[in-house]
């Protein structure tokens, strides 16, 4: 049986892609840092597949290579890790953001990805062929747009650090994607804008924003294609949303 270790669980498109995985009888590892939102999932899911809830905060590297070294071999190897949890805050331009949004937001997306990455790579390597580490990159990696700033950044790290993977997993079978997602309608407004549901369904209404059982769709797409594929960064927008101009700076008429 497959199994699949996807982080940030409890929401959005990690708890989409855990009920998708687990229709096609994938074993789960679940975490995230909301212990309730694990256990309720696993209590839906563990009737149809092994599920393993694991409580932990990425960006505590001890913690996470002491759980992910402690797995249970039922769980192994591990055939996809889905680095999903991250996430965006203070909307705000630059010149006005708490300096400690930004380290939350380099913690999480930078540090978080790659305290879990190094301490899966061995149980991905010990699968081997037809393995999978799939990165929740952003639009925000490859375009700017204002109050884009660190999170934007910190999906441009996402996009390399998967492509530099790649280079160094050649031969060994693993594939490395970037899965870059624009407007989906999940908790990450609710988080970017610290709890402004007024504003969080502004942004959504009167359009037609991707979900994230489209996303878990994709995830699930990506995970079992034929083991000699590997898509490098795949990017998805909903119909109703695409680039805007360059912003020009004029003098008053
Ligand atoms: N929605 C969108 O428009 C887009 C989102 N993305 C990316 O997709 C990913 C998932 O976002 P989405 O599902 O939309 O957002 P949600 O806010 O709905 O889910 C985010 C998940 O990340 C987890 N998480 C956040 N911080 C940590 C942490 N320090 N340690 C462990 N888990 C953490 C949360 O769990 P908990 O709080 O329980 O720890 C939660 O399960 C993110 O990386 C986001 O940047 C990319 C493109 C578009
Ligand atoms: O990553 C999230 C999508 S957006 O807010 O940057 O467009």
């Amino acid at each position: 049986m497959p199994s699949v270790l996807i982080t940030g669980a409890t929401s959005g498109f990690g708890k989409a892609a855990a009920q998708r995985f687990a229709k096609a009888g994938w074993s789960l590892i679940l975490t995230g840092r909301r212990e309730e939102r694990l256990k309720a999932l696993e209590s839906e899911l563990s009737q149809h597949v092994p599920v393993l809830t694991l409580t932990l905060d990425v960006r505590d590297s001890e913690a996470v290579s002491k759980a992910l070294g402690e797995l249970p071999e039922q769980f192994l190897p591990l055939t996809c890790l889905i680095n999903n949890a991250g996430l965006a805050l203070a909307p705000e331009p630059s010149q006005q953001v708490d300096l400690k949004d930004w380290h939350t937001m380099i913690d999480t997306n930078i540090t978080g990805l790659v305290n879990v990455t190094h301490a899966a790579l061995p149980l991905l390597l010990a699968q081997g062929e037809g393995a999978s580490i799939l990165n929740l990159g952003s639009v925000a990696g490859q375009w700017p747009y204002p109050g884009g700033h660190v999170y934007g950044a910190s999906k441009a790290f996402v996009q390399q650090f998967g492509y530099n993977l790649r280079c160094d997993l050649l031969g060994t079978g693993v594939r490395v994607t970037d899965l870059a997602p624009g407007m989906a309608e999940t908790e990450f407004t609710l988080v970017r804008t610290k709890g402004n549901q007024e504003a969080s369904d502004a942004l959504y209404r009167g359009t037609t924003p991707l979900q994230a059982e489209d996303i878990a769709e994709q995830l699930y797409y990506l995970a079992t294609l034929p083991a000699h594929i590997n898509i490098n960064r795949l990017e998805i927008m909903p119909v109703r949303q695409a680039w805007s101009a360059f912003a020009v700076d004029r003098d008053a008429q």
